[in-house]
């Protein structure tokens, strides 16, 4: 693998999930890769198959038929706890609720020091922290921060001891305008540093940062592959 090899690959990819004993299809046949140092944005309508793609992405679910790559690893053939182990030390996730993200007992400090623990020490989690308006917030817990904060310290425990790959599930959700803000900047930073960022969202603000807009309808490719 070279630097210039995409840090996400991913060729085929259909999922369905069982309800009521039937498969409900929620991507057929979906093929794109992601580059490093840009922010790529997948967009579609609700129900479209882009949280269900993020996340077989992240190496959190494996895909029905299809392949996935990180960094040049096959990934859908890897045991779970290998995967598992790719996944801390190589991506760094944002769910779209706040309340998957942290975890109570810990202080934006203290997630910030596990997320670096995670992937061997590595960036400037001060400085991120700033830069997301947090600066005077590294003592609380979460259940002192409201939502939104909530999802900015989220992005900055992601973020931790750069992973070179950053999945974001509609990061601005819970934003209001001056929060979308610092978040867009935060993920165009993160992108110069060299980081893959692939983000899903409605959200007109975010989607004018993007470098690349992959689009899903019906959880298939729309935009011209
Ligand atoms: N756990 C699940 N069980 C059953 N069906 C599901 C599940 N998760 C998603 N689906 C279905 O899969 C399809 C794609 O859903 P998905 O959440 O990936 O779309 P989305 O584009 O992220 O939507 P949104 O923008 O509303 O978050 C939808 O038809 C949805 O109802």
């Amino acid at each position: 693998m070279t630097p210039a090899d995409p840090a996400l690959r991913c060729g085929g990819v259909s999922h369905s999930y069982p309800v009521n004993g039937a498969p409900v299809r929620a991507l057929t046949g979906v093929s794109l890769t992601v580059p490093r140092g840009a922010v790529t944005v997948l967009a579609g309508p609700s129900g479209s198959g882009k949280s269900t793609l993020l996340r077989i992405l992240g190496c959190l679910d494996r895909p029905e038929e299809g392949s996935v790559e990180v960094e040049g690893v096959e990934t859908t053939t890897l045991s779970t706890r290998r995967r598992r182990a790719l996944r801390r030390a190589r991506i760094g996730y944002v769910f779209q609720d706040p309340a998957d993200n942290l975890l109570g007992y810990l202080t934006v400090a203290e997630h910030l020091a596990l997320g670096a623990r995670l992937r061997g020490a590595g960036g400037d989690p001060a400085a991120l922290l700033e830069a997301l308006g947090l600066g005077a917030r590294a003592g609380h817990r979460p259940a002192q921060l409201s939502g939104g904060e909530q999802q900015r310290v989220a992005l900055a425990f992601a973020a931790a001891g750069d992973p070179p790959v950053l999945l974001a599930d509609e990061p601005s959700a819970q934003l209001d305008r001056a929060a979308t803000g610092l978040v867009v900047g935060a993920l165009r930073e993160l992108a110069a540093r060299g980081h893959a960022v692939l983000v899903t969202t409605h959200d007109p603000e975010v989607l004018a940062v993007a470098d690349e807009v992959i689009e899903l309808v019906d959880g298939v490719r729309r935009d011209a592959a």
